[in-house]
């Protein structure tokens, strides 16, 4: 079941700077979908979107089949929101907070829920302690902790683990994969590519309010497994010879580096038989090398792709 659509959607801040330029992103119950981007992208602005607190320009966004501006109450109740800034009360006790946020929703106080809420994100013994007590990654979990005291169906983490420790940042991807085993619904931003790599279903990635990609994780990890085999000649060449044409590959522009793309996850990569075939043509090797397509690459390769288009 879609438990996120969103269609059309435009925002144009009141300044003029249109931060959303048309985001049509659909997201499935019980998912992690991870949203990479540079600062300035727009993810904040399409959560904020999502959550209701900004009103798109144009388009919709509908959670659960509830439309966010609408039909905001139903909407919103299914969210829980960990905003990016740490914003709590500082003189308040833990559990309070908490307590404090349910019942922001108009529920039932349910200190059991609570109390397994706090001991997942290791938070139980500092329950009584007063916010400003607690360390920087201990505020991240309580701002955790808010959001999932309404036990929403939907959670949305803006860059949970920036400024989080190795061993922190563990944790917080095994709360986060908890919480997927029971059904919800998880949509995180963030500037770590290994953090999507750890987590997430799929992969978006947004770059000056457009998606410029969305794929199944997995898919992008194969793609991931393409390398490149470069081959230093010692002489250049004019062109490349008929005998490796086979091998798809591409020559430098000076002449002097041969490039082939293989999969290295394959049984059979090919590089055998091209060595042997670059060998039977005479042609002298000075130096091999290879070179792994990663994620980062993938997005450094698309957001640039896209400034260049929109200089041109
Ligand atoms: N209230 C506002 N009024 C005008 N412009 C805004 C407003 N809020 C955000 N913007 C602009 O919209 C663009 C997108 O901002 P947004 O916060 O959504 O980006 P982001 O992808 O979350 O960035 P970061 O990774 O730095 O948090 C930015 O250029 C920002 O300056």
């Amino acid at each position: 079941m879609a438990m996120v659509e969103i269609d059309g959607v435009k925002k144009r801040y009141d300044g003029g700077f249109e931060a959303l330029k048309g985001v049509d992103l659909t997201i499935e119950e019980g998912e992690i979908l991870a949203l990479l981007g540079p600062n300035g992208a727009g993810k904040t602005t399409l959560i904020s979107a999502i959550c209701g607190i900004t009103i798109p320009t144009d388009g919709t966004i509908r959670i659960g089949g509830h439309d966010v501006v609408t039909d905001y109450r139903a909407a919103r109740s299914l969210v829980g929101l960990v905003p990016q800034e740490i914003n709590l009360e500082p003189f308040e006790k833990v559990m309070n907070t908490v307590r404090f946020s349910r019942g922001l929703f108009g529920l039932k106080n349910d200190d059991a829920l609570l109390e397994d809420i706090l001991r997942k994100l290791s938070l139980w013994d500092k329950r009584d302690s007063a916010v400003k007590e607690l360390s920087g990654g201990m505020k991240r979990r309580v701002l955790i902790a808010k959001a999932l005291s309404h036990e929403p169906r939907v959670l949305f983490l803006d860059e949970p683990t920036a400024g989080v420790d190795v061993e922190l940042r563990r944790d917080m991807w095994e709360v986060v994969a908890d919480l997927k085993r029971q059904g919800v619904t998880i949509i995180l931003t963030t500037h770590y590519i290994e953090e999507a790599e750890a987590i997430a279903d799929r992969v978006g990635v947004i770059n000056k309010g457009r998606i410029l990609l969305v794929e199944d994780k997995d898919a992008l990890m194969v793609r991931m497994g393409q390398k490149e085999l470069r081959i230093e000649l010692g002489e250049p060449l004019s062109a490349i010879p008929s005998a490796l044409s086979e091998f798809g590959l591409t020559l430098s522009a000076d002449g002097t580096r041969l490039v082939y793309q293989y999969d290295s996850n394959a049984e059979r990569t090919g590089i055998g038989r091209l060595m042997a075939s670059v060998s039977a043509e005479g042609l002298v090797v000075r130096d091999v090398a290879t070179v792994q397509n990663s994620l980062e690459d993938i997005f450094v390769g698309l957001v640039h792709d896209q400034q260049q288009e929109d200089a041109a």
